[in-house]
């Protein structure tokens, strides 16, 4: 079933969304672009005269927290749709079932965040530290008891279910995955922006054109490890750039002061490099950083090469040199993925490397290369430098996004496709 296909007259449509957007310290919104994607969904239901019951999670949360609430965006919301979006302040409980029943056709309810309940992750919370093995099991099969009727109770809400949350498909939530053998076939489908993002992985998927260049940045390795190395197996060109830059560079020997490292990750480093090279695939890194004397905007810089970082110093962005490498690379390419800023561009004064990143991707994009930007912070980057409308394709997906390219099965698709 495709959502064009669905008539959703007279039908209360539970839609997962991930509006899991960042907030600033008074709760503002400082970027919505996964609210505005999944509205050409939200909009199709309402015009055809369906009712919405949203369900979303935001942030990670351990239990009910002020801070994670989805009233932050309720305004936000209603204002998007040009509707006024109702609120339920629990997405179990009495007053979320009785809101959701009386949903008239035009109409839209927003259920607080879904992970207030363990439930919606399935994982125990709250146990003690010193918790048992055999403890840590049964808390473990209580919670997913309860998942089962927590899963049921949503559903129970809606005639349909629309899962639109692209950004949330890799995690076999309640909400995500659990939930849609619930509704038969014909009532369960993807909305417009799961459509789109699982085109646009597939045409860098199965219809590559080389060189394909991967720009893996952000702050750690450990959290791309997977990805890296799967990318390894299909890239032409791997760029690492950011934070990660510093745990490859001291496992080669070179001195990084104190920039951001994971020292236990460094035989790691040495073994992607190796297998890069037994892969043919052209790990291209840093040679050259911006460097502060504190981790702030109005620190001391300077630059120098990228392995002789004095005492006290850290890399926060790539310097001059790697900049016209990384570049050259990426307007040479033809196929480009671009996960994670250069350097900490929150700060302006280092923002430089992650500016001529993106405008690189925009001038192959112009020469004809296919470009694909995903996660939160790349995505900001590209908006930031208003870049996003020459890029091929900005995906709400982070994670999401680095696992579907990997070609891992991502549950929150598989459920609807089952
Ligand atoms: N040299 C550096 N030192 C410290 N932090 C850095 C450095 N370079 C980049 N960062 C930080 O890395 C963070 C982005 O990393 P992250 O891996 O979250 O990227 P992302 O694009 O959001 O991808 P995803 O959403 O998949 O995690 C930014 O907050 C940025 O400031
Ligand atoms: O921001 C994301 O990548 C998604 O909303 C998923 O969030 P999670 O990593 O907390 O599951």
């Amino acid at each position: 079933m495709t959502i064009d296909q669905f008539n959703f007259a007279g039908k209360k449509a539970f839609v997962r969304v991930d509006f899991n957007v960042p907030l600033d310290e008074n709760f503002n919104i400082t970027d919505d672009n996964r609210m505005r994607a999944a509205l050409p969904t939200l909009k199709k239901i309402l015009a055809d005269g369906g009712s919405i019951i949203i369900g979303s999670h935001l942030g990670r949360p351990k239990g009910p927290a002020d801070k994670f609430s989805l009233k932050h965006i309720l305004k936000h919301l209603s204002e998007l749709l040009g509707v006024e979006v109702q609120f339920a302040n629990d997405c179990m409980g009495e007053e979320a079932a009785v809101k959701a029943a009386a949903l008239q056709p035009g109409e839209v309810l927003l259920l607080e965040n879904l992970r207030f309940y363990a439930e919606e992750e399935g994982k125990p919370r709250g146990l003690a530290e010193d918790a048992t093995d055999e403890e840590k099991a049964a808390a473990k099969k209580a919670v997913k008891e309860s998942q089962k009727e927590f899963t049921k109770k949503l559903a129970s809400y809606a005639d349909c279910y629309v899962n639109d949350a692209f950004g949330t498909a890799h995690r076999a939530h309640a909400s995500t995955a659990l939930i849609a053998k619930y509704f038969d076939k014909d009532n369960k489908m993807f909305g417009y922006l799961m459509e789109k993002e699982v085109k646009a992985v597939d045409k860098v998927l199965n219809d590559i054109k080389r060189p394909f260049t991967a720009i893996m940045g952000g702050s750690k390795v450990s959290s791309k490890i997977e990805i890296i190395e799967n990318l390894l197996s299909k890239v032409d060109n791997l760029i690492i750039a950011g934070g990660m830059t510093y745990t490859f560079t001291k496992a080669m020997g070179g001195k990084i002061g104190i920039s951001i490292c994971e020292d236990d990750k460094l035989d790691l480093a040495l073994d992607l490099v190796a297998k890069a090279k037994e892969k043919g695939v052209n790990l291209v890194l840093a040679v050259d950083a911006k460097i502060a004397d504190a981790f702030s905007n109005d620190a001391n810089t300077k630059f120098c090469p990228v392995d002789q970082i004095p005492d006290g110093w850290e890399g926060l962005d790539i310097g001059p040199e790697t900049e016209k490498i990384f570049t050259d690379v990426i307007k040479n390419s033809k196929t480009i993925l671009w996960n994670g800023p250069t350097g900490v561009f929150e700060f302006e004064n280092f923002t430089h490397g992650s500016r001529a990143v993106g405008e690189a991707i925009v001038e192959a994009t112009k020469n004809g290369a296919f470009s694909l930007v995903g996660g939160g912070d790349s995505v900001a980057c590209v908006n930031k430098f208003g870049l996003a409308s020459g890029v091929s394709y900005v995906s709400t997906g982070g994670g999401a996004l680095l696992e579907a390219i990997e070609g891992k099965v991502l549950p929150g698709i598989a459920a609807i496709n089952e």
